[in-house]
């Protein structure tokens, strides 16, 4: 199973597309495709629009990561994994997020923890780069409810979601090797929409193993299905199982705007997708009461709590 694979994932183009263009030619066709990626890969590129400023907004990352610890520590949220954090097993990466991290207000309190004295081009390009990522989820959803003929739960799915947003840096391997900047995983939330700085890293499997070494343009972004929707989908789409290598002398950047159902909201498929020939696979859970339960089982040194253990239906 070496890497180095020359497949690509399926590209889909969504720059002439916004929530007006609803039910037009391009908006079908690229629904099509959307399912289709999403069908068989769990993932796809979309080539959406430029983040404003990409550069400065990427300096902007290198400096937070530079703060001293003391200062990075100081956002703390309840949900496990959305604060700042780093792991034994992984000397290449160190995160920290943002709750809400498309409503300006929600940055600049982040900001302002960071960098009291303010930090303007932090705060408007980390805003700018979340509408942008979330305009893309919303979109994306609502293609893929429709292609199942059930967007009459639009409005619901996006109601019972929020936004976070992972900020990672990885640092460069030293040794030249390559080295594990993520383990192999699948995303546990709804969706996520992934940009970097153009450093590669991100390798996705495809249904037969083979890894793809994904690569982006400064337009492109990563969007990749979490065990959340596909057990919502009853299994119809599947969650890619991703990871990141770092390769060469460069840091990498990268952001991960993560899709989440919010917690007291109850996660589950719709009767359209649940028949005979697609029995039940998931009994209806909070995915805040199972993330919950995921990491505590983490810190107890378990690896193997996932969706399916936590409320899958026996057969
Ligand atoms: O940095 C990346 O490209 C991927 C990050 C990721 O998979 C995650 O945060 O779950
Ligand atoms: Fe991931």
């Amino acid at each position: 199973m070496g890497s180095g694979s020359a497949r690509c994932l399926p590209k889909v183009d969504f720059s002439t597309l916004d929530q007006l263009t609803l039910g037009t030619p391009e908006w079908e066709s690229a629904k099509v495709q959307v399912r289709k990626a999403l069908e068989e890969y769990g993932s796809f590129e979309v080539v959406y629009k430029d983040v404003p400023n990409r550069k400065n907004m990427f300096s902007a990352m290198e400096d937070l990561f530079n703060l001293p610890l003391e200062t990075k520590i100081l956002i703390q949220y309840k949900e496990p994994f959305t604060s700042h954090q780093f792991f034994p097993g992984l000397p290449l990466f160190e995160s920290t997020g943002i709750n809400d991290a498309h409503i300006l207000e929600e940055v600049k309190t982040f900001t302002k923890l960071m960098w009291p004295q303010e930090n303007e081009v932090f705060s408007e390009t980390i805003h700018s780069f979340s509408k942008i990522a979330s305009e893309l989820d919303q979109m994306i959803r609502r293609m893929v409810l429709g292609s199942f003929g059930i967007e009459k739960y639009f409005t619901d799915h996006i109601n019972s979601t929020k936004y976070h947003l992972l900020i990672i840096k990885y640092k460069a391997p030293e040794t030249g090797d390559d080295a594990f900047g993520l383990k192999a995983h699948t995303d546990k939330n709804m969706m996520s929409i992934l940009y970097n700085n153009q450093i590669d890293g991100l390798e996705i499997e495809t249904k037969t193993g083979e890894w793809i070494n994904v690569k982006i343009s400064p337009k492109s972004f990563i969007c990749l299905i979490g065990d959340t929707f596909s057990a919502w989908t009853n299994g119809r789409l599947q969650p890619p199982v991703h990871r990141v290598t770092m390769r060469g002398n460069k840091d990498r950047y990268s952001l991960v705007l993560f899709t989440a159902s919010k917690g007291g909201h109850i996660v589950k498929s719709p009767e359209e997708l649940v028949d005979k020939d697609h029995p039940l696979l998931f009994n209806p859970f909070d995915y805040q009461e199972f993330i919950t339960t995921y990491a505590s089982s983490m810190m107890d040194g378990k690896c193997d709590m996932d969706l399916k253990k936590y409320c899958g239906v026996q057969h």
